[in-house]
């Protein structure tokens, strides 16, 4: 079929020859090296070219179906990666571009990390060789039906039985079945169990253990494991490809080496010992997770920005008064202002998340030499970017999904399948709320000890300066004023600290500090959003500082940087404002210095997508197809419908012909 006449195709040509920057080294930007990219594009191609890997008819599949799919498409995969010899590297990303949920997630993303984190060398040495090779399936088994948040309140059991020198783990009540795990429904061979460890008729809290769950014979339940799907989820196709699980235990026993031991060991004789490490570390494999999610963030955004961008780009809607062509639907002011901060705040999670893998090896490597002084600064950062991150992230599919009108709302559009895979990231490994209520409480800490002369390090070392950021006012003065980086870095961090001493003064004047922290818990949300916001500002002005090659590339990384910022000030003037760190004329300023990136980005807004280099299978969308050409596509699409197998729908005998007979009846009467 052609075209509806448009001439999308050129349409898009069109807009990738006005781009003011090399294309190909934004690309390297954004992956981070040439080798990234390289790698990326060949896992990209290699997933894309494969049928095994097709994904068009997901959201069609029925439940059994699409589970079906997702153990195929892993053990292909998996297949794939052993033939080819390919590097962790290499896996990864084969594994990203397959981009369906499965166990192997799971598997690789908790089991692995929590046995490497939290297994002494000896039980390393016995059960990686064997996840490695796959010839166990683990998963992550922490949340229970009654508690998911409050770790410490999780019911499993796991009690020391000195006579046989063995665990026994025991579910006691229905709260206590473990509910939510992935991979654990169906897949799992083996999980880590997170129970509450009882010896000498103590109670010592919750750790870590390896449980073997089902047969390595036939896959079938061990006794006392009771093993099952919690059901379907949200949307079609999406996280319905994972068997989240539910699980209890009756008296099942296991040896006592399948305790975690790194942290804290339980002798032959039943006594506890806990090394002396602090006792969050059992909280490490949440925090690898979290810091793996922030960079998902930015892929999952700016997947939805370039299908909205492209799309924008060829729909057109309208035209000038005066006749002439239609006008695309991009260079409409409202579209670029609510796109535009989006294609921003992509660009600024991937810079953000970069930094953070950096912080997260750099924490790792400290703790290994048993310094444990950036644990805070560590869970502060993953916890607070993981929420921000997330929330703004799955906000943002949902607002691409409108910017592309009714189309959007089709599943073809991918823009659906995008939303219901992705909005889950708010509250698995942490509800976003409970995290920011985690940073604010670490901020509100440092600020009670500014005081004391003890100064704040890392992300929080703005605060030492205190004297200064009280009492500051922005220079500000003109539009352009906005475009200085040092501007910007001094309203944030004026606005930060500022929010969180009134905050904390606040909470003294509370009968108690407990309850001034419950009290006051909304305004601990915003600041501790405003710090994040801080964080991701800086990294990005960082980035921007640094040497960057390619003609053009700094510049529109400059741009971006200064719109994810001044999108942030107009979208909380209300914080600004009322913590004096700008007027009201330093706001409007801001804003208009805004319109006037927007048109800078304007002709970029294409070729800004394009360096994400993504596949039309990894994107998989019509909407958003590198060529541009949508139209055919959508119409294809639909036939593709099973509700389109005949002409004359399933149910028409049933129940719309005896209605319409009936209906001619009456039309006679
Ligand atoms: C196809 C084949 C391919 C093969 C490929 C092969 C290659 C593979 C490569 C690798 C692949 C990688 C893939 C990754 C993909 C990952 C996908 C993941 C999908 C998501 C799954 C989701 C899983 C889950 O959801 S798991 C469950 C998560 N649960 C939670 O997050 C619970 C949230 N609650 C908590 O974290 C805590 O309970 C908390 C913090 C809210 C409260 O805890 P607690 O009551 O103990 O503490 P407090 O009293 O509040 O605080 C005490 C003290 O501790 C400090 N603190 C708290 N937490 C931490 C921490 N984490 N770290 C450090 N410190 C912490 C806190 O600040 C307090 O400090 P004080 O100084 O005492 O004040
Ligand atoms: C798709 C998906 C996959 C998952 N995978 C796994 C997995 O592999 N392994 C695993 O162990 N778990 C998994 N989980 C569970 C997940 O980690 C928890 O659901 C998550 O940590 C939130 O806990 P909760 O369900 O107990 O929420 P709740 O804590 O019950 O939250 C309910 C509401 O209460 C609010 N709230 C709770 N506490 C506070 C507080 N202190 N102050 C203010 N408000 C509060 C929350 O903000 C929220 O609005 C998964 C969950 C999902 C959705």
């Amino acid at each position: 079929m052609e075209a509806g006449g448009a001439g999308e195709v050129d349409h898009l040509a069109g807009e990738r020859a006005t781009a003011q920057f090399d294309v190909d080294h934004m690309k390297v930007a954004w992956a981070g090296s040439r080798h990234a990219v390289d790698v990326a594009d060949r896992m990209a191609r290699l997933v894309a070219s494969d049928p095994v890997f097709r994904k068009d008819n997901r959201t069609m599949l029925p439940r059994k179906e699409l589970f079906k799919d997702t153990l195929r498409k892993a053990a292909h995969a998996w297949k794939r990666i052993v033939e080819l010899r390919l590097t962790e590297e290499e896996a990864n990303l084969l594994r990203l571009y397959v981009d369906q949920p499965g166990y192997v997630d799971l598997h690789w993303g908790m089991f692995v990390p929590a046995i490497k984190g939290q297994g002494t060398e000896e039980q390393q040495k016995k059960w990686l060789p064997l996840a490695y090779k796959f010839q166990i399936i683990g998963c992550y088994a922490q949340t229970e039906l009654g508690h998911g948040s409050n770790v410490q309140g999780l019911e499993t059991t796991a009690t020391f039985d000195p006579k046989t020198d063995e665990f026994v783990m025991h579910s006691p009540t229905l709260t206590s079945s473990k509910w939510w795990p992935g991979g654990l429904g169906k897949a799992s061979t083996h999980a880590v169990v997170y129970a509450r460890l009882i010896t000498e008729g103590k109670d010592y809290g919750i750790h870590g253990f390896i449980v073997q769950l089902r047969s390595l014979e036939d896959h079938s339940p061990l006794p006392g494991v009771t093993l099952g799907d919690i059901g379907g989820k949200f949307g079609s196709g999406a996280y319905n490809s994972m068997d989240n699980g539910v699980l209890r235990f009756d008296h099942v026993r296991i040896p006592r080496d399948q305790m975690l031991m790194r942290l804290s060991q339980v002798t032959k004789e039943g006594k506890y010992v806990h090394s002396n490490v602090p006792k969050q570390l059992l909280y490490g494999t949440m925090v690898f997770v979290r810091q793996t999610i922030v960079a998902d963030a930015s892929k999952a955004l700016s997947r939805a920005t370039c299908i909205a961008v492209r799309y924008s780009a060829m729909r057109k809607q309208f035209g000038p008064q005066t006749g002439g062509p239609e006008t695309q639907v991009l260079n409409y002011k409202t579209q670029q202002s609510r796109l535009f901060p989006l294609l921003a705040s992509a660009y600024a999670f991937r810079f953000v998340g970069e930094w953070l893998k950096w912080l997260y090896t750099d924490v790792t490597h400290k703790l290994e030499a048993k310094d444990f002084s950036t644990l805070q600064e560590a869970h502060a950062c993953t916890a607070g970017l993981k929420a921000v991150t997330t929330s703004a992230t799955a906000d943002g599919i949902e607002e691409c999904r409108k910017l592309c009108g009714g189309h959007g709302y089709l599943n073809s559009s991918g823009l659906p399948e995008l939303f219901a895979t992705y909005v889950p990231a708010c509250t698995y490994e942490g509800d976003n709320v409970v995290l920011l209520l985690q940073v604010a409480r670490i901020l509100m800490k440092t600020v009670s000890q500014l005081a004391s002369g003890k100064q704040p390090v890392g992300t929080m070392a703005y605060m030492g300066n205190v004297q200064y950021l009280m009492q500051c006012k922005c220079g500000v003065n003109t539009a352009e004023d906005w475009l200085s980086p040092a501007a910007i870095r001094e309203v944030f961090e004026a606005r930060a600290l500022r929010m969180a001493v009134n905050c904390a003064q606040n909470i003294n004047r509370a009968p108690s500090q407990e309850e001034g922290l419950y009290e006051l818990s909304p305004d601990l949300l915003e600041v501790a959003v405003a710090h994040i916001q801080l964080i991701i500002v800086t990294k990005f002005i960082e980035k921007v500082e640094q040497d960057i090659p390619g003609e053009g590339v700094k510049e529109q990384l400059r741009n971006l940087c200064n719109v994810y910022a001044l999108y942030l000030v107009h979208k909380h003037l209300g914080d600004f404002l009322s913590t004096g760190c700008m007027t009201a004329r330093q706001g409007a300023l801001a804003n208009q210095q805004l319109g006037k990136l927007y048109a800078q980005l304007r002709p970029n807004a294409v070729a800004l997508v394009d360096a994400f280099n993504y596949t039309d299978h990894y994107l998989g969308s019509v909407l958003g197809r590198y060529d541009g050409n949508v139209y055919p596509a959508l119409y294809d699409e639909a036939w593709k419908d099973p509700l389109n197998d005949s002409p004359v729908p399933d149910g028409y005998r049933e129940h719309l012909r005896p209605l319409l007979k009936q209906q001619l009846k009456l039309s006679r009467l």
